[in-house]
């Protein structure tokens, strides 16, 4: 399991600079070591700080069309939702790339649209085993979970990272890769989520927080390992590393 590693921007900008580079250098690495890349995204405002790679000189040096993009958790509502976080990566990311459209691989459209939560997670978990079967998502030897190459997180002020909430259950399963919620603390209430045994069998997990209402459970995680917090469980193979900027590192 790897240790959290963690670096203190003085600012967004720098750190979402740094996130750029991160991911372009991943991006390239496993390119030329498999042929393809496997990114999970998350929601909320990590969308904005991925702004850098859709600018030059990550726009025309990554290879775009090996790209294969996952969210970690999704809301349940139609994709054209204000909520969706499909609509926002799309809008503020993946439109703005040439990743081919069926390498995205986004909550099923009419279900969501529908509501139901039990079933999307169902259906996404099904997307990932036939991902597997087609050889684009490897299982781990050493989790025995589907390995992603690189995760994109945030982290609630609360603690939550993907849809893992405090006091909720679903950080405790183990059996299924996809689980639902739908009594979420963060509006809306219905989402899907991928489990933790899944988010730390990533290769690399990316953990980007910033401004000051985090603060404390950065605090709570980085100085007494709090684990009623999700985001104190975060792992990963390789590497578990976390981007703050000055304001979510106040309080350490
Ligand atoms: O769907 C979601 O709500 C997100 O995936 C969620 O897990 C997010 O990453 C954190 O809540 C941080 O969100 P903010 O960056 O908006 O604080």
């Amino acid at each position: 399991m790897a240790q959290r590693k963690m670096t203190v921007f003085p600012t967004k900008n720098e750190l979402s600079q740094a996130m750029a580079e991160y991911t372009a250098n991943l991006s390239a690495k496993f390119i030329k070591e498999k042929g393809l890349f496997t990114v999970v995204l998350s929601g909320g405002d990590l969308i904005d700080w991925l702004c850098k790679l859709v600018q030059p000189p990550y726009i025309d040096s990554i290879e775009w069309s090996k790209w294969h993009v996952f969210w970690v958790d999704e809301r349940v509502c139609a994709w054209e939702d204000p909520d969706s976080n499909y609509k926002l990566a799309m809008e503020g990311f993946l439109s703005k790339v040439p990743i081919p459209d069926k390498n995205i691989y986004a909550i099923d459209k009419h279900w969501a649209a529908n509501g139901n939560a039990e079933h999307c997670a169902a259906l996404y978990e099904e997307c990932l085993k036939n991902l597997v079967k087609e050889k684009i998502i490897p299982i781990s030897k050493k989790t025995g979970y589907p390995e992603f190459d690189l995760q994109l997180l945030g982290m609630g002020p609360d603690g939550h990272m993907a849809s893992l909430f405090p006091n909720h259950p679903q950080i405790n399963e183990k059996q299924k890769w996809v689980t639902h919620i739908t009594d979420s603390p963060k509006p809306p209430p219905k989402r899907i989520t991928f489990t933790l045994p899944v988010i730390n069998s990533a290769l690399y997990n990316l953990m980007a927080i910033c401004d000051k209402a985090p603060a404390k459970s950065v605090a709570e995680i980085m100085k007494h390992n709090n684990l009623s917090l999700p985001s104190a469980h975060l792992s990963a193979q390789v590497e578990n590393v976390w981007y703050l900027d000055q304001a979510a590192a106040s309080e350490l």
